[in-house]
């Protein structure tokens, strides 16, 4: 059920929200049941018993494993899925960013579809005639415009889709995980835009695997867990106890001796070459190196040969900008020691006079007690919102603390 909602400032009240799937054993059983009426199907309750409410210019976070029922809220909001329990009351105009492009019709050139899917959303064909020439800018689909949808790659038809449903800023933007979509010029237009939307008083709701993400964007958190409401409120203490879960989920799965740092010894993996996911002549990483690892001398995986973890990484920005550089220390079988970035440091890159950027981030004394570990390197636009480049556990290598103590580092301490 859908109402207005009643406060002045609060564009979105949600109340005692359930979502029930009917799962049938086959397409027949389905069948049999909207034909005889008769209920033969087992019941999966997607959401149960959630309740919210936003204000005006919020900016929520949901998060949660697999499955716990994100992309059904979302839908219910968006009005694309009906409830089965509860109410939804809500404010002026609601956008969804949901399935980009999946509305399109394959046979109708990008133009027609602009009409087409606009009377989807609600806007008429004067206003879309209105709206034209800031879409197909916005888009850059440049001739492609006027040919069939269905000869478009998939990032054409999302940068189609994100330019029509964002043409209008509307009162409460859903956003489905849309900032993991198209290349990295692309992605960092819709963060602008998506931007500019919140600054401008628009209330969004941004569903979304990356707490990253979500700290840097949002006021507020939903934590989602088996369909339930687990946390709501102020993003930090939300997504710290998600953390909290999640890292407890993954202990469980992983072996009891490698919670403390104690794996038996494996083969050392070599250095990978890294896997840049970027497009040619765009920001990315250039090099990564890590001062005295002893490499020449074979070793594998190399051997830091220092207390010192001194890291030097060297990318290409994107013209004017001053780009951001993360790192981040894992044990060699994935458990998380450090990740930090320069925009979260208050730091930034060098720029060197070739044009590129550098940092050196240097780790006194290194902290960690013998073992395997593994590093990684990040690049981030100067927001930090946007990532254009990684090297995702590029860089195994030993690091032997002379007092073999169990344990996986040293912490800052005194006895007294
Ligand atoms: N159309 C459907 N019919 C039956 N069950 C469904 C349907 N859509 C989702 N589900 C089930 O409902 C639960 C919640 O799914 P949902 O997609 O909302 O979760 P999610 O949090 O978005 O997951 P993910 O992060 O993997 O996208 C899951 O158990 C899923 O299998």
């Amino acid at each position: 059920m859908t109402r207005h909602a009643s406060n002045s400032n609060t564009v979105l009240k949600v109340q005692g929200l359930g979502k029930e799937y009917k799962l049938y054993a086959s397409p027949r059983e389905r069948l049999k049941a909207l034909v005889t009426g008769h209920a033969r199907h087992r019941s999966h309750w997607a959401l149960r018993d959630v309740s919210f409410e936003l204000q005006r210019g919020q900016c929520i976070g949901v998060i949660g494993d697999n499955g716990a029922g994100k992309s059904s809220l979302l839908k219910l909001l968006a009005g694309t899925l009906q409830p089965s329990t509860g109410t939804i009351e809500r404010v002026g105009r609601i956008t969804a960013i949901l399935e980009l492009g999946a509305g399109f019709h394959p046979d109708f050139s990008g133009r027609d579809n602009l009409y087409f899917g606009g009377s989807l959303i609600g806007i008429d064909h004067a206003e879309m005639a209105r709206l034209e020439p800031g879409i197909i800018e916005f888009c850059e689909l440049g001739e492609a415009l006027d040919r069939p949808v269905k000869t478009y790659s998939s990032g054409m038809a999302v940068r189609l889709a994100f330019a029509l449903v964002t043409a209008v800023q509307p009162d409460v933007l859903i956003i489905d995980e849309a900032l993991a979509v198209g290349d990295q010029h692309f992605q960092k237009k819709c963060v602008e835009r998506i931007m500019e939307f919140r600054s401008n008083g628009c209330t969004i709701l941004f569903c979304s695997h990356s707490p990253y993400h979500i700290r840097h964007l949002c006021d507020v958190a939903l934590w989602l867990k088996g369909g339930q409401v687990a946390q709501f409120g102020a993003t930090e203490p939300v997504l710290a106890a998600y953390d909290h879960h999640t890292r407890q989920r993954l202990a469980d799965e992983l072996p009891v001796h490698e919670h403390y740092g104690q794996e038996a010894p494996q083969p050392a993996p070599a250095a990978e070459a890294p896997v840049a996911a970027i497009d040619a002549g765009s920001a990315c990483i250039l090099s990564v190196d890590v001062k005295d690892l002893g490499e020449a001398q074979g070793e594998r995986p190399p051997v830091l040969h220092s207390n010192d973890l001194v890291v030097t990484i060297t990318a290409r920005g994107r013209g004017d900008e001053r780009p951001n550089i993360g790192f981040m220390i894992e044990q060699s079988k994935g458990v998380g020691i450090t990740s930090l970035a320069t925009h979260e440091d208050g730091a930034a890159p060098v720029q060197l006079e070739d044009g590129s950027w550098r940092s050196v981030l240097t780790f006194p004394d290194l902290p960690l007690h013998s073992g395997d570990y593994v590093i990684s390197a990040f690049l981030f636009d100067e927001t930090g919102l946007a990532v254009y480049d990684e090297w995702f556990q590029f860089l195994h290598f030993s690091f032997i603390f002379p007092k073999p103590l169990p344990g996986l580092v040293r912490l800052p301490h005194h006895w007294s």
